[in-house]
């Protein structure tokens, strides 16, 4: 699957290769809550790092760490250890308002409980992070952040007369009119039908084919993990397992369940895998 950053550009001189950036990267992740018996390892020395413009889903069993790597990685959580630097930027030298302005100008986030505010319209919804620091987009930048999600025609819709779907393609609009260098999503479509599901995935997709965005989504879902570029894999807070494309829901499911029980037989890894 070709990606922005992988894509070859071209310039007066012929064409040339595009060099790949990391938006966001972790080093030394270790994020340690409670003490004493309550004491709980959520990550333990996690390093990696997110390519511009593409996709990476993030999965592993309960309590491994996914939602603890997200929300650290994403400037919502402080590690007890280690360095987050997204666009050039170390999290760590930041004070709370600059982490605040951060978050909301470069940070774009949806959770899988779409979070919008039942009183506002889709339109009003979408422009609140730019109203929150004081902006006033232009209408029309509004209703095509709705129409890039397939909305255009529900911008006076309050929330409860919107399908779950539409509610979470109204947070994926909101999440990226600030144009964000990464868009972090925790469970997207774990509150989803799967046809509504597909949608939001599609779109995320679109996103990172189309528009060079990165995307890094927590799920637990194979079938969603399948439209990502790159698979990692936690367990006991430690990233165990990547898995690089063509990635297939088999293909996740077959290496999940590997870790879990050990090798099978019926299904094949594609060259180029590397878990
Ligand atoms: N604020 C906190 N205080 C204490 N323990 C926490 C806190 N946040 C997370 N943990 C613990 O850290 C571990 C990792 O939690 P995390 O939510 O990151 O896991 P997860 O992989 O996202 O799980 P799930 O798939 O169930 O959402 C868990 O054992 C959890 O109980």
């Amino acid at each position: 699957m070709s990606t922005p950053a992988r894509r070859a550009a071209p310039c007066a001189f012929g064409t040339v290769t595009a060099m790949t950036t990391h938006t966001v990267t972790l080093t030394g992740l270790r994020a340690v809550y409670g003490t004493g018996t309550r004491r709980v390892t959520a990550l333990d020395g996690v390093s990696t790092s997110f390519a511009s413009g593409t996709f990476t889903a993030v999965m592993g069993p309960s309590g491994s760490g996914k939602s603890t790597l997200l929300h650290c990685a994403a400037g919502l959580d402080t590690p007890t250890e280690g360095v987050v630097t997204i666009d050039g930027t170390r999290l760590n030298d930041l004070g709370e308002d600059e982490l605040t302005r951060l978050r909301r100008d470069r940070i774009g986030f949806v959770f899988q409980a779409f979070n919008l505010v039942s009183t506002l319209t889709a339109a009003q919804n979408v422009e609140l992070p730019l109203r929150l620091a004081g902006r006033r987009p232009p209408a029309r930048d509004v209703t095509a952040a709705l129409d890039a999600v397939g909305l255009a025609d529900r911008v006076g819709h309050r929330p409860s007369e919107l399908s779950g779907g539409e509610q979470q393609r109204v947070a994926v609009a909101r999440a990226l009119i600030t144009r964000p260098a990464v868009v972090f999503a925790d469970e997207p479509t774990g509150a989803l039908d799967s046809a509504a599901s597909r949608q939001v995935l599609r779109l995320l997709r679109a996103l990172v084919d189309d528009h060079g965005q990165t995307v890094v989504m927590v799920t637990h879902d194979p079938a969603a993990a399948a439209y990502a570029d790159r698979v990692l894999l936690l367990a006991d807070g430690r990233v165990v397992d990547e898995l690089n494309g063509p990635i297939t829901a088999a293909v996740v499911a077959a290496r999940i369940a590997e870790r879990e029980t050990g090798p099978s037989s019926d299904v094949t890894t594609p060259a180029g895998s590397s878990w």
